[in-house]
């Protein structure tokens, strides 16, 4: 039995706080019912961080999610920050933690849950048991090459431009994750880009398409063009099991495949970073893929559902707790199933609860699954 695991939670803005504090009931559960001792460490981040001190992530901040073994994150952002220079923005905060943490891989999966099928966007049929991941390269790409910036241009008007790149290494070494997780699910990559457009896809693919031949032994493999890849997951998701692919078009692809789940609250997301060879240790960080919903917050309606399963990867990849993520998962699983909803998943003849409740009854659910 583990103990001492050093969690640092950054809840953020707007629902970001909301859908943490469920969550930490949660952590609080865990360590009372199942013996693990968290040392729980909360911070600032995002419009908070800046609110607070002026920048959106704070050096001592960073420092502590660096320390800790696991980062539970919430979300940033908000329209009070609209106006703010781009550098002090709240999202400013969140990529500097991946960055700096080096969190490359970022896998997003999305889940249909037994009783979620007719919920999703699609009909039932094409999404009953649905289950994809899709792995986000996040340390790369047009999110952090340079040059950026908006330039006067001499006859008057401005210029706003971004760099998008890729290299070799930074390809192969996502690739080798989206090949790990494979071998784990069911042997089929997809990898995503536009080789008929942009030059950083040309080498994507060629360099996906090396490393498969290479690397890839008893692996399905396909390329895919992105605008092909959104039409084909909503026109039949189930031919997928991993996209792998960028960090712009991860970010869409997921936005996407949520709607499959039911809910952008409904998907929870998992960043890591290489493993130490010596130590065997890892950066990691958490968080849902929605942001913070200022359209919804303050109103204790929010899903805590893609945070409280950001938290079930945690304890499945940064604490080896596998039969405690299930066990989460399996709460979440039986509690939809019983029929309640947050408003995002509302439907004719569910029953309609809150933040809290929908939590109470996790931890309820979570009581019953334990003592048998
Ligand atoms: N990781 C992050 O912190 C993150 C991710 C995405 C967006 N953002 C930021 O969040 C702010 C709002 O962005 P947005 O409105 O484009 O996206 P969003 O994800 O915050 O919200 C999109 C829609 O989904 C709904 N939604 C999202 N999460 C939900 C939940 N848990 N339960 C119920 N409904 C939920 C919202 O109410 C909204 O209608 C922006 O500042 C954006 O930059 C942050
Ligand atoms: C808030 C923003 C920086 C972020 C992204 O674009 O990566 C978000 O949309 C996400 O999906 O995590
Ligand atoms: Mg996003």
């Amino acid at each position: 039995m583990a103990s001492n695991k050093k969690l640092l939670v950054l809840p953020g803005d707007g629902i970001g706080p909301e859908v943490v504090r469920e969550t930490l009931r949660v952590v609080d559960w865990m360590a009372k019912k199942r013996s693990v001792s968290f040392d729980v460490q909360e911070g600032l981040v995002g419009g908070a961080a800046y609110d607070a001190s002026g920048t959106p992530l704070t050096d001592e901040t960073l420092a502590d999610a660096v320390d800790a073994d696991a980062v539970l994150f919430g979300a940033v952002g908000g329209p009070k920050y609209d106006d703010l220079p781009f550098e002090k923005k709240p999202e400013r905060g969140l990529l500097r933690l991946r960055k700096e943490m080096d969190l490359f891989a970022n896998l997003r999966p999305a889940m249909v849950f037994a009783s979620m099928a007719d919920n999703s966007s699609l009909k039932r049929d094409l999404v009953a048991g649905l289950d994809i991941m899709i792995l986000r390269e996040l340390t790369g790409g047009v999110y952090f090459c340079e040059p950026r910036g908006i330039e006067d241009l001499p006859g008057g008007g401005k210029r706003g431009f971004d760099t998008q790149a890729y290299s070799t290494p930074e390809i192969e070494r996502i690739g080798r994750v989206a090949f790990d997780l494979a071998r784990k699910r069911r042997n089929k990559v997809t990898s995503v880009e536009k080789a008929n457009v942009m030059m950083s896809g040309v080498l994507w693919r060629q360099v996906m398409t090396d490393l498969h031949k290479r690397e890839g032994e008893g692996l399905e493999y396909e390329n895919m063009y992105a605008d092909n890849c959104a039409m084909q997951l909503v026109r039949n998701p189930k031919q997928f099991d991993v996209i792998v692919t960028d960090n712009l078009f991860g970010d869409i692809l997921s936005d996407c495949a949520a709607m499959l789940t039911g809910s952008l609250g409904m998907l929870p997301s998992a960043s890591l970073g290489a493993e130490d060879p010596t130590t065997g240790r890892r950066h990691a960080l958490y968080e849902p893929v929605h942001g913070s919903a200022p359209d919804i917050a303050g109103r204790g309606i929010a899903n805590p559902i893609a945070e409280l399963l950001s938290f079930a990867m945690l304890l499945r990849y940064s604490f080896d707790m596998g039969e405690d993520a299930d066990l989460v998962e399996k709460a979440i699983d039986n509690v939809l199933s019983s029929g309640l909803r947050t408003a995002d998943i509302m439907q004719e003849g569910k029953a309609k609860v809150s933040t809290g409740v929908m939590t109470d009854s996790i931890l309820k659910e979570l009581d019953k699954l334990v003592s048998g």
